[in-house]
């Protein structure tokens, strides 16, 4: 077997870009949230979050684990999502990340909200490039809006947001899942790399 991409040899080195969708930024906020749990492991400058409307493909590229996610639009990723994809598949086409590890997180209006279909897609498009799905390893700890994985999500993060602006919303309960998620993806990642002890 073929793998593209190269592992690192110092853990120091290892990166993570976090690509989102977001119109009105509940799901910029869970992206943020994930980078900033990440930066809690890692050094801030190897972790990203980024905009799919605004790509650092080079960032992309060089990352080792790779979080994909959506606002879910009609129970689904969103077109500008799905855009983001169909513009990978000369990457996928010449296996450019095959290899690296690769999570996801969606974020809708509704409790439910079909964000099971959005996890799935995004898990599928990780698998047709290669990459080694990571999920979400997190037991509830209650169903309340401060409590952990309060949406009792295993694939990956699932967040929800109302009607309000996203400095309130998704919940602290969310907004600290993402934190913890995106800490524990650094820290699987430290874990598997070559020379880790
Ligand atoms: C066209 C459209 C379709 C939507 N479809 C769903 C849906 O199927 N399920 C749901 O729970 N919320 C749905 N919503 C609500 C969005 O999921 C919610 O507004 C979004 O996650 C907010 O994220 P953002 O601020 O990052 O854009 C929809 C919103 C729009 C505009």
């Amino acid at each position: 077997m073929t793998t593209s991409v190269t592992p690192k040899t110092a853990t120091q080195d290892l990166s993570m870009a976090v690509i989102y969708h977001s119109n009105y930024g509940h799901t910029r906020r869970v992206a943020e949230a994930i980078a900033e749990g990440a930066r809690q492991v890692l050094p801030a400058e190897q972790i990203k979050a980024i905009d799919i409307h605004d790509v650092d493909w080079d960032f992309i590229d060089a990352a080792d684990v790779l979080v994909f996610g959506s606002a879910v639009y009609m129970g689904s990723i969103t077109a500008e999502f799905k855009t983001f994809m169909d513009e990978t598949s000369q990457r996928w086409y010449h296996r450019k990340w095959e290899g690296k590890w690769a999570a996801g997180f969606a974020n809708s209006g509704g409790l439910s909200g079909d964000k099971l279909a959005v996890l799935q897609q995004i898990c599928l498009y990780a698998m047709q490039h290669g990459m080694h799905w990571l999920g979400l390893p997190l037991m509830p700890t209650g169903h309340s809006e401060t409590d952990l994985n309060r949406l009792s999500s295993f694939l990956g993060l699932m967040t929800q947001s109302i009607d309000a602006p996203p400095e309130e919303t998704p919940c602290k309960g969310d907004i600290d899942t993402a934190i913890w998620f995106g800490a524990y993806l650094a820290k699987t990642i430290i874990k598997h790399a070559p020379n880790s002890v």
